[in-house]
């Protein structure tokens, strides 16, 4: 089994599953790898209406950047090219011309909420927990997670996520308008595909008209200029003894 899968159903919805769960579905340079050319493919096939991005079982979304292999990023340069890498692959998904759902199965932690910032839409099951944590970690969202928030969510709420750096349970991010819809653990699959199926039934056209309007107001607003100066800031403090000193005692501890 890869560490990306991929489904598509009849309807034209694309679930792309990341497959880490040993892992708490954090992310290697492979599954970028993979996100870059399902994005790509989704963009380009007309077929394909809605992306659905998950976690594999039940314990997590995706625990962000896989910090076993990037403990071994020491510099600031070491540093920028994989956090620039992951969000060049993050404009592309929040700027693809077809709604994104994120479906928090489970905890979504660190560049985990920053994936679910590039998408349209955050939908969780009603025990997923989320937190925007990197600030535990000596540093700040490194795949440029807040300047989409900050797009995304009134200001202080979004400051509220990242400031803190705490953890929230699905209800709490529903009420922050991080998370917009909560479904049922057991059921969580099949709710999601009911909820989706509102924006399946629109033709290809108007989604892609709606989701164009959005990217030329993120253009205007130079979202991807803004990613890039975040990137490079996380960057400096990723050299810091306080980060590699919070991420060696969260390894330490396992
Ligand atoms: C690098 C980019 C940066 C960004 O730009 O945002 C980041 O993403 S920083 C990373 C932030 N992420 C974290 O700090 C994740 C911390 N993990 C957790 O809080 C928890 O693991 C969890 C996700 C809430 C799940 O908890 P639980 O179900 O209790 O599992 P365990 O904690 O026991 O973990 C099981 C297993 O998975 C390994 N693991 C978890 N997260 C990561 C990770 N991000 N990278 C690498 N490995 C991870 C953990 O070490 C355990 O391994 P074993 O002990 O070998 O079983």
């Amino acid at each position: 089994m890869g560490k990306v899968l991929l489904e598509r159903t009849e309807n034209g919805v694309v679930w792309l599953t990341i497959n880490r769960v040993e892992k708490r579905n954090a992310i290697d340079f492979d599954v970028m790898d993979s996100f870059k050319r399902v994005i790509d493919e989704v963009e380009g096939n007309k077929s394909d209406k809605v992306l659905v991005i998950t976690g594999a079982g039940n314990k997590a979304f995706c625990s962000g950047g896989d910090l076993s292999v990037f403990h071994d990023l020491h510099t600031k340069e070491e540093a920028y090219q994989m956090l620039a890498k992951m969000g060049e692959i993050l404009y592309s998904l929040a700027t693809l011309t077809k709604p994104t759902v994120a479906l928090l199965n489970g905890a979504a932690i660190g560049g985990g909420c920053e994936i679910a910032s590039a998408c349209d839409f955050r939908v969780a099951s009603e025990n997923a927990k989320f937190g925007f944590v990197q600030g535990k970690l000596g540093i700040t969202t490194g795949w440029g997670g807040a300047s989409m928030l900050l797009e995304k969510l009134p200001y202080d709420k979004a400051m509220t996520l990242l400031m803190t750096a705490n953890r929230f349970s699905a209800q709490e991010g529903q009420g922050l308008g991080f998370i917009h819809k909560i479904f049922s653990e057991q059921n969580l699959k099949v709710e999601c595909e009911d909820w989706i199926q509102a924006y399946v039934e629109q033709s290809s056209g108007v989604l892609a008209a709606y989701k164009q309007a959005a990217v030329k107001k993120w253009e205007i607003a130079n979202l991807r200029d803004r990613m890039f100066a975040e990137i490079n800031q996380c960057s400096i403090l990723w050299e810091s003894d306080e980060h590699h000193e919070a991420v060696q005692s969260f390894l330490d501890a396992k």
